[in-house]
């Protein structure tokens, strides 16, 4: 019975899949390559010559290698928004289409992006810790944090997130401005086609843009050091948009004033150097996750491969056949 539904290859389970398996498994076939002892590519080459759909997350890299070794692949289904784990030329030549979770995730990962911000200027977490180590009746009083209001606050890709980011921090009474590839048109916000501009002219800047090879360290000394002292860097995107050594260094030296990372170069590895500072916030990569937006990621996922699978336009296209 299970062999006659549809087949679709899983190199790594994405949480979705995990978390909705049995449901999952009623309409498709699974092909599960991260269950095999064999590497990847004999798994592959034995197993995924016919394959033609495969479903992933954002942490597991669709290389060059991987495509090699699926000659008959014709669509790859994301659960992530971010692509940049995929080889996007190689699908391109190939003609491979791509689904992805959309806009689905962007009203979480702009709350998360709000809840970081004001996390760092107010301290939250810091106090959290100091009342848990029992040092309030010690000490006395906590350092107050500072206002989120008429912050003037820079948004780095003004996308479907960093939309969502805008609308939350407009009404906490905050000035946006924005950078992004190029001036969006019936977007009222400043816009500053360099981003060290937007950095001096900012006292928040928070990263919502795509990597790409021209977003990779986008963020670096310079941009750094153009928003200040007293600056506050919150980063949603991907870790590699920031130089992270320079980012570390900045914030030990006291070159920038905090920052909210939810995001990491070598996840799940963060730099220990920020463990102690108490105007760091740190999120372990999961913006995107409530159990709300999982049952519409479901939703999505499933219907991009009955869509595929039954010769109908993909629900959440980013590459066309
Ligand atoms: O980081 C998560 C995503 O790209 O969806």
């Amino acid at each position: 019975m299970a062999d006659q539904l549809p087949q679709v290859l899983v190199l790594r389970p994405p949480p979705v899949f995990t978390l909705l398996e049995t449901q999952f498994s009623q309409k498709f076939h699974f092909l599960r390559a991260w269950e095999s002892p064999l590497p990847t590519a004999d798994f592959l080459a034995t197993h995924a010559a016919s394959v033609k759909a495969v479903l992933c997350s954002g942490d597991t890299p669709i290389t060059g290698d991987i495509l090699r070794h699926l000659p008959s692949l014709q669509l790859i289904v994301t659960t992530s928004a971010g692509l940049n784990h995929i080889n996007l030329p190689e699908c391109r030549r190939r003609s491979i289409s791509i689904a992805s979770a959309g806009e689905i995730f962007s009203d979480d990962c702009a709350d998360l992006a709000v809840g970081l911000l004001m996390d760092v200027l107010r301290k939250i977490s810091a106090a959290d810790r100091f009342i848990r180590a029992g040092l309030w009746p010690i000490r006395g009083e906590y350092r107050l944090g500072s206002k989120l209001g008429g912050k003037r606050v820079g948004i780095v890709g003004l996308g479907s997130i960093g939309l969502e980011v805008a609308k939350r921090l407009e009404a906490f009474g905050c000035i946006i401005s924005y950078n992004s590839r190029r001036k969006k048109a019936n977007i009222s916000y400043p816009f500053y086609s360099n981003v060290c501009e937007l950095a001096a002219n900012s006292n928040a800047l928070i990263i919502c843009c795509a990597l790409t090879d021209e977003t990779c360290h986008m963020i670096n000394k310079e941009v750094m050091k153009a928003l200040g002292k007293e600056g506050v860097i919150i980063n949603i995107g991907r870790g590699s948009i920031i130089d992270e050594k320079e980012l570390v260094q900045c914030l030990v030296q006291g070159e920038i004033g905090g920052a909210g990372l939810d995001v990491f170069e070598n996840e799940p590895d963060v730099p220990r150097e920020l463990f102690t500072l108490d105007n760091v916030v740190l999120s372990p990569h999961v913006a995107v996750y409530t159990p709300e937006s999982f049952s519409d990621l479901y939703d999505l996922m499933v219907g991009n491969l009955e869509a595929f699978f039954s010769n109908k336009p993909l629900l959440s296209p980013v590459l066309d056949e």
